[in-house]
């Protein structure tokens, strides 16, 4: 069907189709993006579909209860109405559209569809003059599963995370690169208010990437390489392997996507920072030779980042949690016999889920005795994020969130045994 001559219509028909792409297909928003604005031309109207997307991902649940007080009879999850509905009440309630303006570009997706009962319901909600909370309320399941996890205060904060997309983190590869102002919580780091990346001071010069503090902790907790080689495992788009790279490691760069391959390959183009890259499969692939070092960012549920992707709040279900666990152990196992005798592994995933990160380490050290946690010292860390109980890293909704928060990230760093009698190297 053509959009043209509608302003506005390409933009809510590319919304829609991202929403049924994360609702009812479960897929990352990030995929669904190219063939959901495959006929929007314009960056902005691109933009638009993203932000109205993801706004109605971060309110589900209100948007969902006002339709419900709405209307008679409750409307199917996954019916077009309450689809429409969503994205017709996100633009007023939470993007400042005009209603008028929202219901004008809702009501052509809905051809040969419910038409009148959406403009009746979005008319009587908007008369009632309905607001949305200002913390939004997270899905049931989710809440219910981090409130069994991690107690409600974290659930109250993880409310109040979602709210709004959250603060940019760089890393930087030296403190003297052209970088913009910020607030730095750790060495080589700047935080800043959101905006347009590649209008920042020194994109250009490639001197900093774009990494949320805590995603940098992984590759802060192996320090300085001076020349040792580190194993960068699931390593694309490389976000680690630059700060590897920056900070003086040989690094081998190992990922089985051969397309998310090329972004690191660009990315290092951009920074002017060395790896060594190789499309493999860790699960099969194996090192000519045990390394100084072993970094493994481990493939995951990644329900930590849900304050920049909200889709992973309604598409991750226990039994995915499940299987990414069980993947990663086969990966951990792999990749704790090519770290050498003295050597370091760190392990991280961005979940919050405990089936992910402290679930897993536990049984890791349990079944291999030559292995044990090595706890940050002080200093180590970003300001303000604390070294667990049992010498790992958890970072959840709440720390630091005064300043902006942080993405939910599991994180431990263990020391392989020395061979009898020889000195502990990295
Ligand atoms: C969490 S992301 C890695 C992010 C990356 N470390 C960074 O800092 O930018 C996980 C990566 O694991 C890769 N991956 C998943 N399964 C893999 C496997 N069996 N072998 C190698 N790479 C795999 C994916 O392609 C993806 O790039």
């Amino acid at each position: 069907m053509s959009d043209a001559g509608t302003p506005g219509l390409p933009a809510r028909r590319a919304a829609l189709r991202l929403l049924d792409a994360v609702l009812r297909r479960g897929l990352p928003i990030d995929a669904a993006r190219s063939a959901a604005t495959r006929d929007v031309a314009d960056r902005q109207d691109q933009a638009l579909a993203l932000a109205i997307a993801g706004e109605v991902l971060r309110r589900l649940p209100d948007l969902d209860a006002l339709i419900d007080s709405a209307t008679r009879n409750r409307l199917a999850d996954d019916a077009k109405a309450r689809m429409a509905l969503r994205l017709a009440l996100v633009q007023p309630l939470v993007l400042g559209t005009p209603p008028h303006a929202a219901i004008a570009t809702i009501l052509p997706l809905l051809d040969g569809g419910p038409k009148r009962l959406v403009h009746g319901v979005f008319g009587t909600l908007m008369r009632r003059g309905v607001t949305l909370p200002a913390h939004p309320t997270l899905p049931p399941t989710v809440a219910d599963r981090w409130r069994r996890s991690w107690g409600p205060d974290v659930v109250a904060a993880a409310a109040v995370a979602i709210a709004a997309p959250p603060p940019l983190d760089l890393s930087l590869a030296r403190e003297d690169v052209v970088a913009p102002d910020g607030v730095a919580f750790a060495p080589r780091h700047r935080r800043l208010p959101s905006g347009t990346v590649t209008d920042l001071p020194g994109f250009d010069q490639g001197g900093w990437w774009v990494q949320d503090l805590a995603a940098s902790i992984p590759a802060r907790l192996l320090g300085e390489g001076a020349g040792e080689h580190v194993l960068d495992l699931c390593a694309a788009p490389g976000g680690k392997a630059m700060q590897l790279a920056a900070a003086g490691w040989r690094v081998t760069a190992v990922d089985g996507s051969a397309s998310r391959l090329k972004r690191l390959g660009e990315n290092l183009a951009r920074t002017g920072l060395r790896a060594d890259l190789v499309e493999a499969d860790i699960l099969r692939w194996n090192p000519p030779e045990p390394a100084a070092a072993v970094l493994l960012d481990a493939p995951c549920s990644a329900t930590g980042v849900f304050r920049r992707h909200p889709d992973v709040l309604h598409r991750v279900q226990p039994r995915a949690i499940a299987d990414l666990a069980a993947g990663q152990a086969a990966m951990l196992a792999r990749a704790a016999d090519w770290v050498r005798p003295g050597g370091t592994l760190v392990y991280a995933t961005c979940s919050m889920e405990p089936e992910e990160g402290e679930d897993q380490i536990r049984a890791f050290v349990a079944s291999r005795p030559d292995y044990a946690v090595h706890p940050p010292a002080s200093g180590e860390l970003p300001a303000g994020v604390p070294v667990a109980g049992e010498g790992w890293v958890r970072t959840l909704p709440g720390m630091i969130a005064d300043q902006g928060g942080l993405d939910g990230f599991f994180i431990a760093r263990l020391r392989r045994r020395p061979l009898a009698g020889a000195e502990s190297g990295h």
